[in-house]
């Protein structure tokens, strides 16, 4: 069809299915990048996308464009199954109700610990249980994975519902399955089927199903945990973000005005992503961090020999991530390098307007591609290779990357980050004080794999590890 004024280029789209047959866009982008430059167009069948791409790119619509790029795109919207899903919470919404949630959560995130003191301590008590975990395997291969995502997972749950779950709660197993489970079918070829063709993808889709049996699953399990919460509510001692949002309820009743956004509803919803956005991301990135560490044995060595130098065997703290350069460069480098979340969440304009010299009107869907930021040629040495250097100067102190972006830039950014940062440096640099990690035995260094699976987020292909405590 015609395009509008200066489009953005991309390449040529067929009838109905627009550019789907060419798209491997995650492994091809720096070819159409090197076709089309770093702001193009292209058509996941009949929907318009443009992609950004490369640091400098990126960086200026996400941040000096914050505005008109800050918008969520509601990708499941034809999915009206996924309406109740999408429509609200903090992730997929937009305007009035993003900006409360937001704001909401963020403040009350807070308070119950996220980037303090007090979830500094639930995550070094979370690793001691994680400890306790590993050492039943008495050093055999195991798959950590399962492991991984209870410890992150229970971090979340102290926060919103106020606590933790043994890690064989038959419930709590079940919860993590279908959240992680749910996550993985959004990024299949059969949903994203459904999502450029909603009128007869629903007639193909087994895992659009599959997904809202998941997600009714997932409500039932919440809706039992809220009232119980609401039995047994104390506004003047609230126990967790749910507490908090019963107590700004309540308070709404009182007072006679009641805002839209403070829900039930809403409530699901929010606690249904944080638990999404902030279970499988974190798990994910520890999963590879473990798999650097037994491809690369010699900056395993490394690390430990800093940490008994540095911290010895006394409990860590966050703040020993500044005494810590090389265990904080490593970590940088394994979530530059693995970049789980190729794309950022999918935004879309909230205006027309003129980027870059190409006209993009109001409502186009944009992916800002995260891996072009982290793995551009032009900001990093070693773009391709593990190379925990990029993030220390010539005096082996840690120096920070304006293009290092795995939690993406401006009004969206990952509301987490915070969170994740600490969990990542006090997990693992607790396991790597008490434990030395290796592959099983038969399998060398050269034979393990670091081919991501192309899942949502980006994984490492199963492995197994020995974890054996030091002495
Ligand atoms: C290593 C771990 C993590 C990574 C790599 C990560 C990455 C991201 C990215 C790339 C986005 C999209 C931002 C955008 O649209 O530009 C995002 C959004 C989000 N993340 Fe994270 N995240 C992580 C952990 C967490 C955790 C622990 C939480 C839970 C508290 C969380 C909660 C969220 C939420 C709620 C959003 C949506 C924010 C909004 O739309 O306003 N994330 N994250």
């Amino acid at each position: 069809s015609k395009k509008p004024r200066n489009e953005p280029p991309g390449p040529t789209p067929l009838p109905l299915i627009g550019n789907l047959l060419q798209i491997d866009m995650w492994n091809r982008h720096k070819s159409l990048q090197k076709k089309y430059g770093s702001v193009f167009t292209i058509y996941m069948g009949p929907k318009k996308m443009v992609v950004l791409a490369g640091y400098k790119t990126v960086k200026e619509a996400l941040v000096n464009y914050a505005d008109e790029f800050g918008e969520r795109h509601p990708l499941c919207v034809p999915w009206i199954i996924l309406y109740n899903y999408c429509l609200s919470g903090v992730l997929w919404s937009n305007g009035d109700s993003w900006k409360e949630m937001r704001r909401f959560s963020l403040i009350n995130l807070r308070d119950y610990g996220m980037g303090k003191k007090a979830c500094e301590d639930k995550i070094i008590e979370e690793s001691f249980y994680l400890s306790e975990e590993l050492k039943k395997f008495k050093g055999e291969p195991c798959d950590p994975s399962q492991l991984l995502t209870n410890a992150v997972s229970n971090i979340i749950s102290s926060m919103v519902y106020g606590s933790r779950f043994d890690y064989e709660d038959p419930e709590f197993i079940a919860l993590i399955d279908r959240m992680s489970r749910s996550i993985k079918l959004m990024a299949t070829p059969s949903m994203q089927f459904y999502n450029a063709f909603p009128a007869i993808g629903k007639w193909f889709s087994g895992a659009q199903k599959e997904f809202q049996k998941l997600q009714v699953l997932v409500r039932e399990y919440n809706l039992k945990v809220f009232h119980q919460l609401k039995e047994t509510l104390n506004p003047h001692m609230c126990r967790g973000f749910v507490d908090a949002f019963f107590v700004r309820q309540q308070q709404q009743l009182k007072s006679g005005v009641i805002n839209p956004h403070f829900l039930d509803a809403n409530l699901h919803r929010t606690v249904q992503q944080l638990f999404g956005a902030g279970t499988e991301t974190t798990a994910t990135t520890f999963r590879w961090i473990l798999l650097f560490m037994i491809k690369y044995p010699k900056i395993q060595d490394q690390i430990q020999e800093e940490i008994s130098r540095v911290v010895g065997s006394r409990k860590l703290q966050y703040e020993d991530r500044n005494n810590l350069p090389f265990t904080n460069a490593v970590i940088h480098e394994s979530q530059r390098l693995a970049s789980i979340l190729p794309t950022s969440v999918p935004r879309r304009t909230s205006k027309d307007v003129t980027f870059q010299g190409y006209f993009i009107e109001k409502g186009t869907v944009v992916i800002p591609l995260l891996a072009s930021v982290l793995h551009d040629e032009t900001e990093w040495e070693k773009p391709h290779s593990f190379h925990p250097a990029h993030f220390l100067d010539k005096d082996g102190k840690f120096v920070k990357r304006d293009a290092f972006m795995p939690f993406s830039a401006g009004r969206r950014v990952c509301l987490g980050e915070g969170l994740a940062r600490m969990e990542l440096f006090l997990f693992f640099a607790t396991l790597l004080q008490n434990f030395r990690l290796t592959p099983p035995p038969g399998v060398s260094e050269d034979d393990l794999d670091l081919t991501p699976q192309v899942l949502a987020p980006l994984s490492p292909r199963p492995y197994k590890l020995c974890v054996v405590p030091r002495t």
